[in-house]
């Protein structure tokens, strides 16, 4: 691969630029997370029907076991999110997908080879969690030296900028963005080399509602071209949104992977809601002793696998009720329940 460092001399900023927390795993500078495609790597074919596959991978730092025996396969077109609490493991496991982190054991194969080789980068979009994009240069600037190291580049770098909604501040420096401001741009340069695969790292956090939203939209878009996306978000809105398929670390183990319908489904019951002031008494011989009841002062929810029945009950009962309110589960709530099993 084309050493970088000493063929560009804009690489010269981005070398000098700092980075921060766990600098040799999720905060790498911006000439090791976008330029080393290298212009000798040549292009992936689209024949990847698996496009990331990891048997038994691991990571160690010293005692901690960061991530533990993993093993899963993303298929082309997927989204996937990658879900845990805080230190789960979900930034190790994604570093290691995109070549930033060696694995202590185990295997990741990324398009067909090893997600550190040229090849395999070339068609690879990455945003890490904490990112040092230089100051000193402006999104345009940035998005010229990216597109001249990527070799599958369709579309001139500016317009791909322009289609993530950042132009008003593409002319600007870096470093006097605001920090939103800052990760819209960390995150369009990733579809500047137009791969097939990315990898966002908690792509939203600081963003305003406005901007994830648009972010949200902008990557359905790519998605329904045939985009592959593997995404870790604290915000189970914006998982549930845009994946389809999630996998669930805790402890550094996988303990869960599945449709995210397949993962509602593990929650069969509904909810309904109503106001009334009527007793909860009433309200369980309308509907049976057996029902799961959660009353306020004048507020009940009454969880059920048949929330038609319950509706029904309640109005041949005559019960006096308002603002009756019938909703599924949503993916906060299961993966609360899933937690509290695992806790258990
Ligand atoms: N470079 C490192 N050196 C030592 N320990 C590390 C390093 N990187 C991660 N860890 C540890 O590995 C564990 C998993 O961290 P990781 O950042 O992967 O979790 P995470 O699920 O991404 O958390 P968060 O949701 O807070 O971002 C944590 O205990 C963390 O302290």
């Amino acid at each position: 691969m084309e050493d970088l460092s000493t063929t560009r001399s804009t690489n010269a900023y981005l070398l000098s630029t700092e980075s921060t927390r766990h600098c040799s795993t999720h905060s790498p500078s911006a000439s090791a997370l976008y330029c080393q495609a290298g212009r000798t790597g040549g292009a992936v074919t689209h024949g990847y029907d698996t496009v990331v596959e990891t048997q038994g991978l691991s990571k160690k730092f010293g005692d901690v076991t960061a991530v533990s025996d993993v093993s899963f396969e993303v298929t082309r077109g997927s989204v996937v999110g990658v879900l845990g609490r805080n230190g789960a493991g979900k930034s190790t496991l994604v570093s290691m997908l995109v070549g930033l982190t060696p694995p202590s054991s185990g295997s990741v194969q990324v398009l067909g080879g090893d997600p550190r080789a040229a090849r395999s980068r070339s068609r690879l979009g990455v945003v890490p969690q904490d990112v040092a994009l230089p100051g000193n240069l402006t999104a345009y600037e940035l998005g010229s030296f990216v597109a001249a190291h990527f070799p599958s580049t369709t579309q001139h770098y500016r317009q791909v900028l322009h289609s993530w909604g950042i132009e008003d501040f593409c002319s600007t420096r870096i470093g006097r963005l605001s920090g939103g401001q800052k990760r819209r741009v960390a995150v369009s340069l990733a579809f500047v080399g137009n791969p097939l695969l990315v990898v966002l790292d908690e792509p939203t956090t600081g963003l305003d509602p406005e901007s994830r939203r648009a972010m949200w939209n902008r990557m359905r878009e790519e998605v329904s071209k045939g985009m592959t996306v593997i995404i870790t978000s604290h915000y189970l809105e914006e998982i549930e949104y845009l994946s389809d398929h999630i996998l669930l670390m805790e402890a550094g183990m996988l303990i869960e992977n599945r449709s995210i319908s397949s993962f509602l489904e593990l929650k069969r019951q509904a909810r309904v809601s109503f106001n009334s002031s009527v007793s909860v008494d009433q309200v369980h011989r309308a509907i049976g002793q057996q029902a799961e009841i959660v009353a306020g002062r004048h507020s009940f929810e009454v969880r059920s696998q048949d929330t038609d029945a319950v509706v029904r009950a309640l109005v041949h009962a005559g019960l006096d009720f308002q603002d009756l309110r019938v909703t599924g589960w949503s993916l906060e709530d299961v993966l609360m329940e899933r937690m509290e099993e695992q806790d258990a």
